[in-house]
């Protein structure tokens, strides 16, 4: 015999009662022997104690009763439930007359909807020739007469069944209500809720079945709940006790009664799912497993309550005190974190019972708080568990880690004193995404990193088309999922949580929007998104502004944007500071030599202890074409420095680079690397624009370019022989001290030289060093241009991802 209980998600409409029929048809058609235990259907209990609630405050119940009575005939035009709603008339208008009911009544109020869907079905499985009977479990399941959540009386309760069974010789499907029962003197009982799980579990254990197969909505035991986490896989198979602790700390698919009576008979349970009958399920025995499963299960509607106060520390007897009086009101404490220093103990209870227990404890200690030994007793609602089943604690830190790079803090840990299972209470509004970094933690599985792009233009476009292209080998070789969830430029928006696509430009066309951060932030926010970045790849002054808000909001930062580096000192530090406080971090690789890796360089140098003593070179990849090429080639200045423009390695505004502003950036980045303090006006500049085009619109100056035709024609004939020009930045002094000297200046060196040798668009950088002495260690390579920029802000991004 195999008992198969089906839950109310699978009975919800007429589509699911059809298939749980055909389930049923088909094993008895298959000639296996089978009974059948029933919920009620979709939310009917529920829907019952809401309209009992409202009789009882003498609201308006009958809208709500009426729409009750239409949703379980709808479907099924010649079924007769009017004994049932008779019933139901009856209870409510005797609660509304008295204004109040008691959980004897409660009962029997909510035993009506497991009595209407186990009528529902016997009636269509009769229709198809299967023979069928309703039985009524308050008939065979005797209970003491806590209503509400009554005990079985096992001896009694197990005769009458087999007495029930007996009459039946097999080929008869007993269809059985789940969930209640009733007390010896015939008054209804139910089981408490998920009960019909374990009405299934005891006839399963009288009748000692072969099998209980508990069909759902979802194809078995998950290692999370994939409604909220996404990657969570399903477990093929769980041993007793691991079912045991998945249930205590909340797996609301298993009731911890329900394993009970089936360890006693060794008797498998398998997790079904009714809308996929090819799916094997879960299935739970006794069998235990080398290597245990580890799952994540979650508590949702708990409080957590906190005492605190002075007199607390050390005295003795107050724990008691605590547990005394709440196991007096029946109020269970699931977890408890004491700590001395706080003066505190904080322990978690059911929602619904929070103030309840807040009220008897105020009562318990209302001498202690005379005394101010206590000062306050406090209710946090908005709190959920989440317990790490099987997690050991020595590879803990590993989630945890991630919890707070995420900016989750748990406001309360507990681990079992086997050291096998964890628990954290975290707020509600964190659950979704503290459940997704904990779990991708502990699986190993794919590592989802939000990214939010800032600047689509050269730079940032490219950027996007490298990572979509690369996406999939990224998963594949590191696991790590590049997740896009907006792209923004100066005015406008276009969010996907899901990751944009390679239609993302015409997307931000076509329905891009206005925004501020704040619309960024909340989006991540309300999606749960993990591992966030922002990424700036805009040259604006007035984005950075963002970079505070972004970090406080639990974002790391990436910028090729070089103005953050180069505001002020104050803000120089006050965004480390913030960085720091908040455990993010900012990489800009690409600030200075564009993909090359120098600013990673000059960090090590210096954190080493290698005493940096200057540094020089070409740091401008437009200007060093723009150079090289003049100095070697018969043509005009403008036409290369178009050329320089067209090829992307200019500002988006070149006069940025003319001016010397960005080399001077760049200059002041690496000096700041190593710990000096200048600020930007402490550079000294040459300006190679003349004082007459450096105002008024770019498209206007790049309009009158062939002026710088004369000027740099006569700069290049005064040279002496054999000499080319280069612009350079210059960086030196005794770099021990607060500040350096930074030179930034147009100087015509022999060709020969290392400087003189440079070609193309190259920077080069000479970093000189006490123990290298006169040999610098020497970077060279594409000092500029969107591809091997978009490649480094690439590499500082999958940087980021990798850590753990
Ligand atoms: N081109 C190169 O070789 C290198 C460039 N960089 C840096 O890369 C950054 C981007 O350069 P490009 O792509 O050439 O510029 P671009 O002008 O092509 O693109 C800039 C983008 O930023 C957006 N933007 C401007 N202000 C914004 C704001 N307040 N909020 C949001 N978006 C805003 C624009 O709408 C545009 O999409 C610059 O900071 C540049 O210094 C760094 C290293 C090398
Ligand atoms: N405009 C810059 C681009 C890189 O930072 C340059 O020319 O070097």
């Amino acid at each position: 015999m195999k008992i198969l209980k089906f839950g109310g998600k699978s009975l919800a409409n007429g589509k699911g009662i059809h298939t749980v029929v055909d389930i049923i048809h088909d094993k008895v058609k298959n000639g296996e022997k089978i009974t059948v235990v029933l919920s009620a259907r979709g939310n009917s209990t529920d829907e019952l104690e809401e309209i009992l609630e409202k009789a009882s405050k003498n609201e308006n119940y009958k809208d709500q009763l009426n729409a009750f009575k239409n949703y379980q005939i709808e479907d099924f035009e010649n079924t007769n439930f009017d004994s049932e709603f008779n019933t139901l008339d009856k209870l409510f208008e005797g609660v509304s007359l008295l204004g109040d009911y008691s959980k004897r009544i409660k009962d029997q109020v909510l035993s009506q909807g497991e009595v209407i869907s186990a009528k529902l079905v016997t009636q269509l499985l009769q229709k198809k020739n299967i023979k069928a009977n309703f039985t009524d479990a308050r008939e065979l399941i005797k209970t003491d007469e806590q209503f509400g959540e009554a005990q079985p009386l096992n001896d009694l309760s197990k005769k009458n069944v087999i007495t029930h069974f007996q009459k039946y010789n097999g080929s008869t499907v007993n269809v059985v209500t789940g969930f209640i029962a009733s007390n010896t003197k015939k008054e209804t009982t139910t089981l408490g809720r998920n009960g019909s799980n374990y009405t299934a579990s005891l006839l399963a254990n009288y009748l000692e079945a072969e099998e209980l197969q508990s069909y759902t909505h979802v194809n078995g035991i998950y290692t999370a709940n994939p409604d909220l986490v996404p990657g969570a896989k399903k477990i093929e198979q769980l041993s007793f006790n691991e079912a045991n602790e998945l249930a205590y700390f909340g797996a609301n698919i298993l009731h911890a009664k329900t394993i009970i009576p089936l360890i006693e008979k060794n008797i498998p349970l398998r997790i079904l799912n009714t809308f996929d009958r090819d799916s094997e399920g879960t299935v739970i025995t006794s069998e235990v497993r080398e290597k245990g499963i580890k799952s994540l299960s979650v508590l949702e509607n708990v409080a957590l309550i906190n005492l605190q106060g002075r007199g607390l520390l050390g005295k003795v007897g107050v724990d008691a005190r605590i547990f005394r009086a709440l196991a007096h009101k029946n109020i269970n404490v699931s977890f408890i974190s004491q700590g001395s220093s706080e003066r505190g103990i904080g322990f978690v209870v059911n929602a619904d019972k929070s103030k309840e227990a807040k009220d008897v404890l105020e009562q318990e200690f209302e001498a202690d708080f005379q005394k101010h030994d206590v000062s306050a007793i406090s209710i946090e609602d908005e709190v959920s568990v989440v317990s790490i089943v099987g997690q050991d604690l020595s590879t803990f830190h590993k989630p945890y880690n991630a919890l707070i790079k995420n900016q989750i803090t748990p406001l309360l840990f507990n681990n079992t004193v086997n050291g096998k299972n964890v628990s954290l209470v975290v707020r509600k509004a964190q659950l979704h995404r503290a459940l997704n970094v904990i779990h991708g933690e502990i699986f190993e599985i794919s590592k989802k990193v939000n990214l939010a792009i800032f600047g689509h233009g050269l730079v940032g476009g490219t950027l996007i088309d490298q990572m979509l292209q690369s996406a999939k080998q990224i998963e594949k070789r590191k696991n790590i999922v590049l997740n896009i969830f907006t792209v923004a430029n100066s005015k406008k928006v276009v969010f996907d949580k899901d990751g944009i696509d390679t239609d993302w430009k015409a997307k931000i066309d076509k329905e891009g929007k206005s925004y501020t951060i704040e619309d960024i932030i909340k989006f991540a926010d309300e999606h749960h998104l993990e591992n966030l970045i922002a990424i700036d790849n805009t040259a604006s002054v007035d984005f950075t502004k963002n970079y505070i808000p972004l970090v406080t909001h639990g974002f790391d930062l990436v910028s090729s944007n070089k103005v953050a580096n180069t505001l002020s000192f104050d803000f120089y530090k006050e965004l480390r500071a913030k960085l720091d406080k908040n455990q993010k971090q900012y990489l800009y690789e690409t600030n200075v030599g564009a993909g090359l890796p120098l600013i990673d360089t000059i960090k090590l140098l210096h954190l080493s202890g290698e005493n940096i003593t200057r540094i020089k070179g070409i740091f401008s990849g437009s200007l060093s074409y723009l150079f090289n090429t003049f100095s070697s080639e018969e043509r005009q200045f403008s036409e290369v420095l178009q050329e320089a423009i067209d090829k992307g390695f200019t500002e988006p505004d070149p006069r940025e680079d003319l001016c010397g502003n960005d080399v001077a950036r760049k200059l002041l980045i690496l000096a700041r690397e190593l710990d000096l303090s200048n600020e930007f006006e402490d550079v000294s500049i040459q300006n190679l624009i003349p004082e007459y085009l450096r105002t008024g619109e770019t498209s206007s100056f790049l309009k009158r370019l062939p002026e710088l035709n004369e000027v740099y024609q006569k700069v290049k004939e005064e040279q002496k022989p054999g000499c080319v020009l280069r612009y350079i930045g210059d960086l030196w002094g005794d770099l021990s001290q607060q500040k350096g000297n930074l030179d930034v200046k147009l100087v015509s060196v022999p060709k020969s030289s290392a400087l003189g040798q440079v070609k193309g668009s190259d920077s080069i950088f000479e970093i000189y060093t006490e123990s290298y002495g006169d040999q610098p260690i020497v970077i060279q390579g594409a000092g500029a241009g969107a591809a091997v920029t978009a490649r480094g802000v690439f590499g500082d991004i999958l940087r980021l991802a990798d850590r753990e």
